[in-house]
């Protein structure tokens, strides 16, 4: 699992904090990376307790990690809805995100905007007071001509994200590759947002806009929960 820096007491403060959220009965979003891997395996412990949970996953590595923590899987056309959603995120300033850190924020947006409430977990290196982080962008292979093209248009620079061992690009789940696109400060999210979403070819960016409810920021010592 990529390591995003924080540490591991404060996800894990994170991620337990948000999965007490976690009813009998419920549908739950499995967010991806290594703070919302907390989150799974708190819940796992709720499953091997005797509550009837089930889990969305959305990523292969959340999938898996929601196997090994003994959780029943669903996806998203075998249930009736997704009661909470448990997510991560690169970069959080007020209510909105910067996700896709580890390519996975195309499934994690349509899992997170299903669910009925959208708790993020990360620790205090994830909070600014404004977005500045890369956003992620997701792309068909064959569009990623335009869509560099489109986003130097928007006054952004990008960057194929390439894998780490493996020549060439990182591929996402969905067979897709990753541009890190820099904006400096996102003055606008929503309108960035928007434009991004336009852009032919490009599958999902990872700004998340008016999704989260809940934001938990562990500590060493404890948790914060702020509510956008
Ligand atoms: O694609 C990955 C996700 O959006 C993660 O939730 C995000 O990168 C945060 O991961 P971590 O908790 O490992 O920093």
């Amino acid at each position: 699992m990529k390591s995003s820096g924080g540490s591991t007491a404060a996800k894990r403060r994170a991620g337990q904090s948000a999965a007490e959220a976690v009813e009998d009965g419920m549908v739950v979003g499995l967010g991806t990376g290594s703070t919302a891997a907390h989150a799974i395996r708190a819940i796992g412990d709720m499953v091997a307790d005797g509550l009837d949970i089930r889990g969305v996953p959305t990523s292969f590595q959340s999938r898996q990690l929601a196997i090994e923590a003994g959780i029943p899987l669903a996806d998203l056309d075998e249930v009736d809805g997704v009661d909470v959603a448990i997510d991560g995120a690169d970069q959080v300033a007020g209510g909105q995100l910067i996700k896709g850190g580890g390519a996975a924020h195309a499934r994690e947006k349509i899992v997170d905007a299903a669910a009925d409430e959208l708790l993020i977990v990360v620790d205090p290196g994830k909070l600014a007071d404004r977005l500045d982080h890369p956003v992620p962008v997701e792309v068909l292979p064959a569009a990623r001509p335009v869509a560099t093209e489109q986003i130097v248009a928007l006054d952004g620079e990008s960057a194929l994200r390439s894998a780490e061992r493996k020549d060439g690009p990182v591929v996402t789940d969905n067979g897709n590759v990753v541009l890190d696109c820099e904006f400096g400060v996102v003055e606008d999210p929503a309108n960035l947002a928007a434009e991004l979403s336009a852009i032919p070819g490009v599958v999902e960016h990872g700004l998340f806009v008016d999704l989260a409810d809940e934001i938990h920021v562990g500590r060493e010592d404890g948790v914060d929960i702020r509510t956008p």
